[in-house]
């Protein structure tokens, strides 16, 4: 293909591969049995267990098969996957509605003179001076001088560092404590304000665009803060910091050091610019590194694999799959591992933001549905919580189960413990319990007056419910970093299989809007002009 060709690719619905998948469609959901299909096939694993960088992919318990596959593959050639993906990978302005590349796999390319990736001089010299500056904060906060480091952003300003500081925090030692406030909700910051010492502690202002609403109110209560509790005007420089492509508003604000980065780093995409500085200071430079590599070779997997041994294509392939043909309309992310619990926080942002549309790249209403809800919450903890839906429910719902091998703790029967409720959660899933089953077991409230077959059908488990299970050797920056390169892979792939764009979020825009208008009305009381609902909890909010 040219290298235009990502422009005139055709869409998902108008593709051959389209139309064959309607046709098996019918037949596969009549007839497709998970266990069966591994009682008919001993190698359905190794066929469908993907390696990747730093982590494996058990597709197998998902519902698909090789003819289903043959099929989606042929779609992701016929959509021309590949030629959008390097239009991606190369800078092009793949972001139509703002005109601008989507080059995130940019800030992690390594310093290569012989391959160079684009912007390489820019984004290596913030790095190395970001990287020198977060060591220098670990220096005062080992020498004494500062004790805690305040994030100030929300959206891709908060939810990606916040996760990988969680995520990464086996691996930091000896650095300040980290704290993130988001929320316009000032309950947050005042929470969190007196239990700090102003001249010991450091404020991190991230916002892409300096003018995000939350963010910016926040900023200011910590300014105002840091004045009264000790602060002066001269001292500001050394305890606030902004992260930012927009300096001059940082500098309008009284910010004097900042960090740049690009508008081709989207919100959502951007931990691993500047905005990444708290996850640096946690983990230290080499930590940082070592992510941002991970996450290179995840970018290299995507460039280089064959659509059918591709991960984040044949991740996207499912997902479409089960969305546009098996109507699945949720998908749940599980991570086993605790230090992972605020990933399906970031996925929802990655994933929803990205994917949450209704038209295509060319103002086209979409000819099904698009993105499907993520939520998440950590293993075990979820299956005291939403597992019995997940089993019994009338839903179905894929799940990803996401299972780490070594822990960093010192507590290996526990760790087994974990690894055996995954491992039993997926396998309970697809198996199933029949009514025949449960007839012969003794039930636990054999007191209770009740007829032994209704019981047993309380007791029935229909299984055949899919999942699919990313394991991880360990949980280390490197690991880290492939892992979410690699969701932001898949999200791209859908975005080229839907034609859609995933790198704008004009959705978000309409409610800010009115958020501007209605802020002086709860002021003035003024309601002229609005719907009889939120007239009437204006007035309510006032006190009227
Ligand atoms: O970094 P900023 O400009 O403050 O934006 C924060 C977030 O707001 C959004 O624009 C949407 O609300 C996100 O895309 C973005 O991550």
């Amino acid at each position: 293909m040219s290298t235009d060709a990502w422009r005139a690719r055709p869409r998902c619905d108008r593709t051959p591969a389209w139309a064959w998948l309607q046709a098996l469609r019918g037949p596969f959901v009549a007839g497709f049995d998970l266990r069966a299909a591994f009682a008919a096939d001993p190698a359905r694993f190794e066929a469908l267990a993907f390696e990747a960088p730093h982590l494996l992919a058990d597709l197998s318990k998902a519902h698909w098969n090789a003819e289903i596959r043959s099929a989606l593959n042929a779609l992701a050639v016929e959509t021309g996957v590949e030629a959008w993906r390097d239009a991606q990978l190369a800078g092009e302005p793949v972001n139509t509605t703002e005109g601008r590349a989507a080059l995130h796999s940019a800030l992690r390319a390594p310093r290569d003179p012989a391959l160079p990736a684009p912007h390489a001089d820019e984004v290596h010299a913030v790095l190395d001076a970001l990287l020198a500056y977060a060591e220098a904060v670990r220096a005062r906060a080992q020498s004494g001088q500062i004790d805690d480091v305040v994030h100030i952003g929300i959206g891709g300003s908060d939810l990606g560092p916040r996760l990988a500081v969680q995520a990464l925090r086996g691996h930091a030692q000896g650095g300040p404590r980290l704290h993130f406030v988001s929320n316009v909700d000032a309950h947050e910051i005042t929470a969190l304000l007196p239990g700090l010492q102003a001249r010991r502690t450091l404020f991190i202002v991230a916002s892409k665009t300096f003018t995000t609403q939350e963010t910016m109110a926040n900023a200011q209560v910590a300014r105002a803060w840091f004045l009264q509790n000790g602060g002066d005007e001269s001292a500001l420089a050394q305890h606030f910091v902004g992260l930012t492509t927009n300096l001059e508003a940082a500098a309008a604000f009284g910010i004097r050091h900042c960090f740049g980065f690009w508008d081709w780093v989207g919100g959502r995409y951007s931990l691993w610019s500047a905005i990444g500085l708290p996850i640096a200071i946690a983990i230290g430079a080499e930590g940082f590194r070592a992510m941002l590599a991970g996450a290179h070779a995840m970018d290299r997997h995507w460039a280089e694999t064959p659509i059918a041994r591709n991960l984040p294509i044949q991740l996207a392939l499912l997902a479409l799959w089960e969305r546009n043909f098996l109507g699945f309309a949720s998908r749940c992310v599980l991570p086993y591992h605790q230090d992972l619990a605020r990933l399906p926080a970031h996925l929802q942002q990655l994933e929803m933001e990205s994917l949450g549309k209704r038209v295509d790249l060319a103002g086209e209403p979409l000819p099904g549905e698009s993105v499907a809800v993520t939520w998440g919450e950590p293993g075990s903890n979820s299956q005291h919580s939403f597992f019995q839906a997940l089993h019994q429910g009338t839903t179905v719902v894929p799940i990803e189960f996401i299972l780490v091998r070594q822990p960093t703790h010192t507590e290996p029967a526990m760790h087994a413990m974990l690894l055996a409720n995954g491992l039993a959660q997926s396998r309970a899933l697809m198996m199933g319990k029949s009514e025949a089953e449960a007839r012969t077991e003794k039930a636990s409230t054999a007191a209770v007056d009740i007829d032994a077959g209704v019981l047993a059908r309380h007791r029935t488990f229909t299984g055949n419910r899919p999942s699919t299970t990313l394991l991880l050797e360990r949980l280390d920056p490197a690991s880290f970093g492939a892992l979410v390169a690699l969701y932001e892979h898949r999200v791209s792939t859908l975005g080229a299989l839907w034609g859609i764009n995933p790198f704008d979020q004009w959705g978000v825009e309409l409610g800010k809007q009115m958020c501007n208008d209605l802020l002086p009305r709860l002021q003035s009381g003024d309601t002229g002009g609005l719907d009889g609902s939120t007239a009437g909890l204006l007035a309510r909010l006032r006190g009227a």
